[in-house]
């Protein structure tokens, strides 16, 4: 149900920012210095002027224009900071007088990086996106890895260039080689594509040495963002083998403005669909640790794909735990990209790859047609989860492509 505020604009049962919903970012207004804040209809809670005035029942976890401090306080400080919030904004809060002049209307504010990412993973936990593109680098029989159905697939990806919507994208560069050419070439990449994924937050710690279970896993995530693994097709073609993805993926990384968190996304909670093969004990997780979260892509404005988070094989705490395994640390600020999030059909794929079916079936979109992306194009991504009468949404992540840099 939709928990109502004094604020009018998020009573709208379409909005993206509720009382239910309070994501975190980071805002900055002109002559201000970033800051913590909180999306509340059309307006941003300045979060970190809330704890200096003594309202959010904290202390210093909200100045550093990040939000790993809090991050690193786990699920008891993050549910009492929302309760919190939830008191100051409901319909008839006595605070109210108190907490108006900390608002600020999203239209005139910038967001930067609402986290400092510590370390960057990439999943391969779309089963529908993983058979796709494994029919098409190495064939039918190929497709699905043996140890595809046992293991959460990962690499290491690249924190450095994990960016906030809005970022522009230079087109990379990078040696690719085309199939009958003799030897490789370097310039910029002609087959450049994105990947609809969501990408969880690890809030706290684990320690080296120290395997987790999935339980624990799962309360160590703060919460979820909208990410767009930009891939260059062509030069992952040539490089991935046998280590996987590199410079194809180390370019850039887009992510929502707004972290959602686990707790205003658990009405949404809902199983992973039944392992085909049964999985080993550590990764059993026989709690709702998915989510049932719409998603979309917009190529220039048009729609053209949807598809839901529930696809996903691997939670992210099945991911995390397998992650933490080995006794690999898992750090504060640590980002978990899912994998593509592709859906049973080509209106519901998550990549152009797939849905261009590796470029020979190029995309409408209204009169001119695309199959990789053009230097110009915006790439957009959406993603709400549906309740009774209001929504839980992400808010947009988005980029345009820029022409490649010369070489220097
Ligand atoms: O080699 C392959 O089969 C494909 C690898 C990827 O595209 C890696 C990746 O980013 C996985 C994903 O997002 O699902
Ligand atoms: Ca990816
Ligand atoms: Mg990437």
């Amino acid at each position: 149900m939709l928990k109502r505020s004094w604020i009018d604009s998020a009573n709208d049962a379409e909005g993206e920012f509720p009382l239910n919903n309070l994501p975190c970012g980071v805002f900055s207004t002109r002559g201000l210095p970033p800051r913590c804040g909180v999306a509340i209809g059309d307006m941003i809670l300045d979060a970190a002027r809330a704890e200096e005035a003594g309202l959010t029942g904290t202390q210093r976890l909200l100045q550093s224009a990040k939000w790993n401090p809090l991050m690193a306080e786990g699920p008891a400080v993050w549910s009492s900071l929302r309760k919190r919030l939830t008191d100051l904004l409901a319909e008839g809060a006595p605070d109210r007088a108190a907490v108006e002049p900390l608002l600020v209307p999203m239209a005139d504010a910038t967001m930067h990086m609402p986290l400092e990412v510590a370390e960057y993973t990439d999943f391969y936990a779309g089963k529908q996106h993983a058979q796709n593109v494994g029919t098409m680098f190495r064939g039918p029989e190929n497709a699905l890895p043996p140890n595809w159905l046992h293991i959460p697939i990962g690499y290491n990806g690249r924190a450095s260039t994990v960016v906030v919507s809005g970022t522009g994208i230079r087109r990379p560069l990078g040696q690719t080689k085309a199939k009958d050419a003799e030897m490789p070439s370097f310039g910029p990449s002609k087959r450049l594509d994105i990947e609809l994924e969501i990408g969880a937050i690890v809030g706290t710690p684990s320690q080296m040495g120290e395997p987790i279970t999935t339980d624990r896993a799962q309360q160590m995530i703060f919460g979820y963002v909208l990410l767009n693994d930009w891939s260059a097709r062509d030069l992952q073609a040539w490089e991935y083998q046998p280590l996987g993805p590199f410079q194809a993926k180390a370019f850039a990384t887009t992510i929502s403005s707004w972290i959602v968190t686990r707790e205003a996304l658990a009405p949404f909670a809902v199983v992973t669909p039944s392992p085909e093969k049964e999985l080993l004990p550590y990764l059993k997780g026989d709690f709702p640790g998915n989510y049932d979260v719409n998603l979309s892509i917009e190529m220039n404005g048009h729609r053209i794909s949807t598809t839901n988070m529930r696809e996903l094989y691997y939670s992210a705490a099945q991911q995390l735990t397998h992650h933490a395994s080995s006794g690999c640390s898992m750090r504060t600020g640590d980002l978990l990209g899912s994998g593509t999030i592709s859906g049973p059909g080509p209106s519901n794929y998550g990549s152009l790859l797939e849905m261009t079916w590796g470029g020979e079936t190029p995309l409408d979109l209204g009169g001119e047609t695309r199959t990789f992306i053009e230097d110009g194009d915006t790439l957009t991504l959406r993603g709400h989860a549906q309740g009774d009468g209001y929504r839980v949404g992400f808010g947009a992540c988005t980029g345009t492509i820029l022409p490649a840099p010369d070489y220097p």
